[in-house]
């Protein structure tokens, strides 16, 4: 029968997986710590490690009601997209789903390097080297979102964890919780996302679409590369003015080191027009993406430890011969 997907919610109708939801206490299954390690506007996330296997989890424990309306609906479309993407290797893997009266718990992979966003704060800027290698990841994840139809919505150093520390770390994509099926034909408008990270046709209440989540990878690769966020003004208002003013600049005093190849990258993402910005696609055969970082010191990366000056190299393996710069 015809599926309502006006608001773009996946419902068990039309997901062909189903995910077992336990009903039993979760501390039965698992040690929790008491102290959430990250909270969210509506949920709060807790280590936890199962008693017999040792392995460690997050434990993403989400409330099933909020200001008095129940969002099972959408806890669950958020379950379902976390579902389909078991498979992908840069999306967090959801283990398994409980269930209490007011929560659903969800026990996902646990990523111990943390957000993105700390590194942003330690590091300043991060190498073009390392942005094209753990972009290429992120690039990868959202290729596996847009072939089913699914716009993240929240790309953002917040949603992006690394597996281990940085800069030797891969990166995976999380929180679904305002991901939409896009799906032809219905338009989804709504205010989401976060500020900085917002593209044009959101703001101004036009269709959302994938190219959504393309304007806020531009966003993050800005961030990686400059420290700084391309749109951000005085107050929330003049942040959303310079958005849709589609006034995008690289000041020199950000920019200086940084190559033509990777601003290329940014400015065709960076577009208010959401068609004319490159999809998930040609973003992974940009040059920037394809030989980024190789054309700096390609030792860039090398550790030299302190006490014998050995030089620790790592094997290169060249997926596809390219010609690069
Ligand atoms: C070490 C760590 C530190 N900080 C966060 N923050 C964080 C960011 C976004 C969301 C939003 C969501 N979802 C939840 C927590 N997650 C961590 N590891 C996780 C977190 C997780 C799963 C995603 C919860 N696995 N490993």
């Amino acid at each position: 029968e015809k599926v309502d997907y006006q608001e773009g919610f996946i419902t068990k109708d039309h997901c062909p997986l189903t995910v077992p939801v336990r009903l039993q206490p979760l501390t039965d299954t698992y040690t929790v710590d008491p102290k959430p390690f990250a909270r969210g506007k509506f949920a709060t996330v807790r280590r936890c490690r199962n008693r017999e296997t040792g392995v460690d989890y997050a434990a993403k424990c989400i409330r099933k009601r909020r200001r008095a309306v129940d969002v099972r609906h959408e806890i669950m479309h958020e379950m379902f997209v976390l579902k389909q993407s078991e498979h992908c290797p840069h999306i967090i893997r959801l283990h398994e789903v409980y269930e209490s009266s007011t929560e659903v718990i969800f026990v996902l992979e646990m990523a111990v390097g943390g957000e993105l966003q700390r590194v942003l704060e330690d590091h300043e800027v991060i190498s073009e080297k390392v942005a094209t290698r753990l972009m290429r990841q992120i690039l990868e994840g959202v290729t596996f979102l847009h072939e089913r139809n699914i716009a993240h919505l929240d790309i953002k150093p917040q949603n992006l964890l690394l597996t281990s520390t940085f800069p030797r770390c891969d990166v995976k994509l999380c929180d679904f919780g305002i991901s939409r099926l896009i799906s032809k034909g219905t338009e989804i408008r709504e205010i989401l996302g976060t500020p900085d990270y917002v593209s044009p046709e959101i703001l101004q209440y036009e269709p959302i679409s994938l190219a959504t989540d393309m304007w806020s990878i531009g966003v993050l690769v800005y961030v990686l590369l400059s420290g700084h966020t391309p749109f951000t003004g005085e107050t929330k208002q003049e942040t959303f003015w310079n958005i849709t003013s589609g006034i995008l600049d690289f000041p020199e005093e950000l920019f200086g080191g940084v190559s033509n190849d990777a601003k290329d990258f940014i400015q065709r993402l960076l577009i208010t027009e959401p068609s004319e910005r490159m999809t998930v696609k040609e973003c992974l055969r940009h040059s920037w993406i394809r030989c980024g970082g190789n054309l700096e010191n390609p030792w860039s990366d090398v550790v030299l430890s302190s006490r014998n000056a050995k030089v620790s190299v790592f094997s290169v393996e060249v997926a596809e011969e390219v010609t690069c710069g």
